[in-house]
């Protein structure tokens, strides 16, 4: 029987993203129906949906060889599992979330102290028990099965919940009080697989393309046209971090610049360009970008 690399998808908030995210890789993975068992093109891999709360648990006991995950639920089940990488995506962003201490906006509520005999519900039981615990306050932490943050102040006297755009709490009229942690994606791996020759080459292939296609996706690439009396200040423009290619031109009085920049600056950065004696300014997308 051909080897095979048994990798569990987070079912839930991350699963569209981290399909996405594997495509952009070069993985196409397909979850259709009710099937927990999506089909993906590459015969060396077995996928699995398994929710994010769980991933850390299956992975430890070698259920699965490899999964994705929250750094947050990792912590909440203090699960053994080999950290490959981290990868910063979200339900819908390429940031972090945040798991907060929220509390009703008119309430008298100011620090985690304030709580003391009160009762906070959540989802992420055991974590926030120990957070508590570390600072002698004591509180009756209370598991909730979802929207926790229509609970304050009927329900419960306070939250600790997951925000991402902060929307679900604005919309709730609740307040941040204190950040318990920030959390990312993180590729894991079982202890076992990971010492496993054949597992560990596949993982660490996974992680290089995940990672390669995280990266393009905040860079562009960036080409243009410049008379060598203007070059000096053309690279004067780009960031020094990045080595520009410069190459000549057939008009060996003109050169051509080829370079990666972050996609944030191209505003800035393009306009300058062509005022610094760039001409024929073309940006183009990248699909990966490997260091
Ligand atoms: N916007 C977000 N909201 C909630 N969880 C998010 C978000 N972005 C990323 N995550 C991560 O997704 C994981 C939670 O996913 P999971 O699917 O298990 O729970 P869920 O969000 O409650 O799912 P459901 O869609 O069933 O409500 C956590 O690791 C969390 O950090
Ligand atoms: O800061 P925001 O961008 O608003 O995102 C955070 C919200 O998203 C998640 O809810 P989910 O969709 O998982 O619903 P749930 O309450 O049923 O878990 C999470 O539990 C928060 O409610
Ligand atoms: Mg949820």
């Amino acid at each position: 029987m051909s080897k095979k690399l048994k990798l569990g998808i987070p079912k839930g908030s991350l699963q569209d993203a981290t399909i996405a995210l594997f495509a952009r890789a070069g993985w196409n993975i397909y979850a259709s129906g009710r099937s927990y068992f999506p089909s993906i093109d590459d015969t060396e891999i077995e996928c699995m949906l398994v929710r994010a709360q769980e991933m850390a648990r299956y992975v430890e006991t070698g259920a699965l060889d490899a999964g994705l995950t929250g750094n947050d639920w990792i912590l909440e089940n203090l699960a053994d599992v080999e950290r490959v990488t981290s990868l910063t995506y979200s339900k819908a962003s390429r940031t972090k979330v945040k798991w907060v201490l929220a509390v009703p906006e008119d309430s008298p509520y100011q620090k985690a102290e304030d709580l003391a005999g009160k009762t906070i519900a959540t989802e992420l039981v055991e974590y926030s028990k120990r957070f508590f615990a570390e600072r002698n306050i004591p509180v009756k932490v209370e598991f909730s099965w979802g929207a926790t943050e229509v609970k304050p102040p009927m329900l419960a006297d306070a939250i600790v919940e997951v925000t991402e755009t902060g929307s679900s709490l604005r919309a709730n009229r609740l307040r941040i009080i204190e950040v318990l942690m920030e959390s990312e994606t993180q590729l894991i791996a079982n202890k076992a697989a990971w010492q496993d020759e054949f597992k560990r080459k596949k993982i660490e292939t996974l992680s290089l393309m995940l990672n390669g296609a995280m990266a393009a996706q905040s860079q562009i690439g960036l080409m243009l046209n410049v008379e060598k009396t203007n070059l000096d200040a053309v690279l004067d423009v780009l960031p020094a971090l990045n080595s520009p290619t410069v190459s000549e031109l057939r008009d060996k009085n003109w050169v051509a610049v080829n370079t990666i920049l972050e996609q944030h600056t191209v505003r800035d950065i393009v306009p300058k360009l062509k005022a610094a004696g760039g001409t024929g300014i073309v940006e183009f997308p990248l699909s990966k970008v490997v260091l």
